[in-house]
């Protein structure tokens, strides 16, 4: 049974999540073949700690924000993230820190500083991947490690890597989607009658905003994922200023009770497609969508993306697209295609 040792950058809701994955199903992953054991945390609030033969994780849940690794054995009262990451014990680094539309950092260096030390990176952050993804992936290849992402659109739900493996052979043209849980609770929520501020207040005690919740509502974190869907998937080579955005922000409890009664729903819409000429259209809009639209219907936070391809037409998926046990899942999918990057490895 192989052993892979973690490092988690920043312990909020996603690490946390996988954490207590770890502590209370350890034969979850003996099912797959290999352990986990988290040898390193790091975090603003915490600190760092690291300890080489295994964190008891019970004790560091416990622990109540506010408090401090400091005192541990192995433990500091700053997060130092490039030491934590060069240089503890850690095969793979999970990073989960804040995510920066702006330049993707401070997780732009944590995946590099992984990288450069040997280290596998699966990340959730969807900076990093949207702003800087194909250098990073090179780099990954350079240094003879992996650099996964699953979680950075659709949290756990298989969106690229489906995409990758399993529509191989086929024309992708366009894809389009519900791609913000927050959002998309929101919107439901002012359908049942409450208010904008009440609707984003309910989205971040259930985990599914950002650390500023006005990246899900301006429109800015389906902008990243149109991003990452436009490069990974139509080979696009585009940045997240290229797509066209609006968010949800000005559409108030009225326009969402007069389309109701128009029997329409709204909905926050991105886009990418690949026109006639070649060109590259990317686009994140409120579009409100009648009742038969095969979008109207995905609630609270499911997201669903649909791929219009040459010979199977419109191939779409729905499930989660937010929350802490549901992206934690993204990380082990990306651990196991860690794995069987290792395992092939060992075979060859
Ligand atoms: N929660 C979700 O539903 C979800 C879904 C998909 C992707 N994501 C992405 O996953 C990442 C983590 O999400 P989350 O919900 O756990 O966020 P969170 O805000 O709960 O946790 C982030 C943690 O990172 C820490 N942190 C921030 N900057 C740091 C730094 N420089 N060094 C060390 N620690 C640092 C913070 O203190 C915080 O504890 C984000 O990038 C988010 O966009 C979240
Ligand atoms: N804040 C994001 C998390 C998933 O990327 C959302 O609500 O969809």
């Amino acid at each position: 049974m192989t052993t892979y040792n973690l490092a988690l950058i920043g312990f909020g809701g996603v690490n946390r999540a996988l954490a207590e994955l770890i502590r209370d199903e350890p034969g979850r992953f003996a099912s797959l073949g290999f352990e986990l054991r988290v040898v390193a945390i790091t975090d603003l609030a915490f600190g760092s700690l690291v300890q080489g033969d295994g964190i008891d994780l019970a004790s560091v849940l416990a622990m109540p924000r506010g408090s401090s690794f400091e005192g541990l054995p192995g433990g500091s009262p700053d997060p130092r993230n490039e030491d934590v990451i060069r240089n503890s014990p850690a095969d793979v680094v999970v990073e989960a820190t804040f995510t920066s539309p702006i330049d993707g950092e401070p997780a732009v260096s944590h995946v590099k500083w992984a990288i450069e030390s040997g280290k596998h990176v699966v990340t959730t952050n969807k900076g990093p991947v949207a702003l800087r993804g194909q250098e990073l992936s090179t780099l990954a290849a350079e240094n003879g490690v992996r650099f996964e992402y699953e979680g950075a659109v659709m949290s756990g739900t298989p969106v690229i890597r489906l995409a990758q493996k399993m529509l191989g052979g086929l024309e992708l043209n366009a894809v389009q989607g519900i791609l913000n849980g927050t959002s998309n609770y929101v919107l439901g929520r002012m359908e049942a009658g409450l208010g904008l501020d009440e609707a984003i207040s309910e989205a971040q005690d259930l985990g599914f905003a950002e650390a500023d919740p006005t990246a899900d509502i301006g429109g800015s974190d389906v902008r990243l994922k149109v991003a990452i869907l436009a490069n990974e998937l139509l080979d696009a080579n585009i940045r997240p200023s290229d797509v066209e955005t609006t968010g949800i922000q000005d559409i108030t409890s009225d326009d969402v009770a007069q389309a109701l009664a128009g029997g329409l729903r709204w909905k926050l819409i991105g886009e990418v497609r690949r026109e006639d000429d070649g060109s590259i259209a990317a686009t994140v809009q409120p579009v409100a969508l009648p009742a038969g639209h095969p979008l109207a219907g995905i609630s609270g936070a499911t997201n669903a993306v649909s791929f219009t391809t040459d010979l199977l037409g419109a191939v779409t998926v729905s499930g989660p697209g937010a929350g802490r046990v549901e992206t934690a899942y993204a990380l082990i999918s990306d651990i196991i295609a860690v794995d069987e990057f290792v395992q092939g490895a060992v075979r060859a």
